[in-house]
């Protein structure tokens, strides 16, 4: 009766090992035909958001290079993971603004869907080696977004604004915002308004003396009615240009305390930066040229910033409806892209009178430029 009972207990127990091994079985075939289906590699979704921390926007369209990229961290990074969720509101604000300017990209009629995220988990955040320092509304958006096609460049998407507005966060704040680079490629940013912050100067040279800096300059009457428009677009009740450019409802001198007019003192502000910085260190890249022949004003960037020149001829073609070059292949597309809609806006019809005595008052200031830089514009 004790040996039957225990039989039975036996054989039940025998079916039960049976039945166990037969569902471990059935699970494993399932999971191993999901995967084959390509269902099961979730990963890169999840990855996406550090990403995104990085600043960077690898959107590559290769899917091996999502496995590539999917290899664990080098070992000489253990808490690279887990660092890159330790963000502050600052960094995720500056963030939706990265996302907001990645934006400006206008994906022409087609949107953009066969791209697949990835993280970027190799390599160090290190502190940029090059800054586009200026000037607003000069096409420092475009310059960056041409930059941003070269392998060995790798930039903030946003503009950190840390030498003017954030300085107080410290340098290792700034350096968390970068992107990772590897061995030999270079670090970027773009804040334009650093060019006229009379702090920028000395606090880029305090961070590193051997600071490569560009400034975009564009002739300062176009880029005072650009910066205008900008403002316009935004606050539609503006009083006129004119009004704001000169003193006395319009009949007096030009009021420089404006500071659409202010910026485009670029003789002024240079003078500021070559008080901690020789010239040498300065790559004036005219605004004009970027948009008449960008592959010519990309080739000496390159140069500057001491790249092979990759960035070439090929990389463009102009748009006729946008009126502006646009790149054929943008970093992380496949797609041709060009500058979004506050790119290349149209601006308001100004009175011919004003912007003639704004151009009589500019004249000085572009011809010391000139001098200072070795380099003439054609602005006159
Ligand atoms: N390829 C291309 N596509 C579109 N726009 C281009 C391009 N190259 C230069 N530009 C000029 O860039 C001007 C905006 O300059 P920024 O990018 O420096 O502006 S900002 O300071 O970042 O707001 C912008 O000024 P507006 O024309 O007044 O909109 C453009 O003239």
């Amino acid at each position: 009766m004790g040996c039957g009972g225990c039989r039975v207990r036996l054989n039940f127990g025998k079916v039960l090992s049976k039945v166990s091994v037969f569902l471990t079985m059935v699970l494993i075939f399932t999971y191993f035909f999901y995967c084959l289906a390509g269902l099961c590699d979730s990963a890169p979704r999840t990855l996406y958001s550090q990403q995104a921390a990085d600043g960077g926007y690898d959107n590559l369209d290769d899917r091996s290079q999502v496995l590539v990229d999917l290899r664990p961290p080098p070992p000489h990074h253990p808490g690279a993971q887990r660092q890159l969720h330790k963000r502050t509101a600052s960094q995720d604000a500056l963030q939706v603004d990265a996302e907001r300017q990645q934006q400006q990209y206008e994906p022409g009629s087609v949107k953009e869907t066969n791209s697949i995220p990835v993280s970027n988990t190799y390599g160090t955040k290190k502190l940029p080696n090059a800054i586009i320092i200026g000037v607003k509304k000069g096409g420092t958006r475009a310059l960056l977004e041409f930059l941003r096609i070269h392998p060995d460049v790798r930039a903030f998407g946003a503009e950190p604004h840390f030498f003017d507005r954030f300085y107080d966060r410290g340098l290792e704040w700034y350096r968390n915002l970068m992107p990772r680079t590897l061995d030999g490629q270079i670090t970027m940013e773009k804040t334009p308004s650093y060019f006229v912050t009379r702090e920028a100067p000395s606090r880029v040279c305090t961070m590193n003396r051997h600071t490569k800096l560009i400034v975009v300059v564009r002739d300062p009457v176009t880029r005072a009615v650009s910066d205008y428009t900008q403002t316009l677009t935004k606050n539609p009740g503006l009083p006129s240009f004119q009004s704001l450019a000169l003193k006395n409802s319009s009949t007096g001198p030009v009021d420089s305390t404006w500071s659409a007019v202010r910026i485009g003192l670029y003789a002024k502000h240079l003078e500021n930066w070559l008080q901690y910085f020789p010239l040498s260190h300065f790559l004036f890249v005219s605004g004009e040229r970027l948009v008449s022949d960008p592959s010519g004003e990309m080739g000496r960037v390159q140069d500057f910033l001491g790249l092979k020149r990759v960035i070439s001829d090929k990389h463009f073609y102009f748009n006729q409806t946008k009126g502006f070059p646009c790149l054929k292949k943008p970093e992380g597309s496949s797609r041709p892209r060009c500058l979004g809609k506050s790119k290349g806006r149209p601006h308001p019809q100004i009175p011919s009178e004003a912007l003639q005595r704004l151009r009589d008052f500019y004249r000085p200031f572009n011809q010391r430029f000139y001098q200072m830089t070795g380099q003439d514009f054609g602005w006159d």
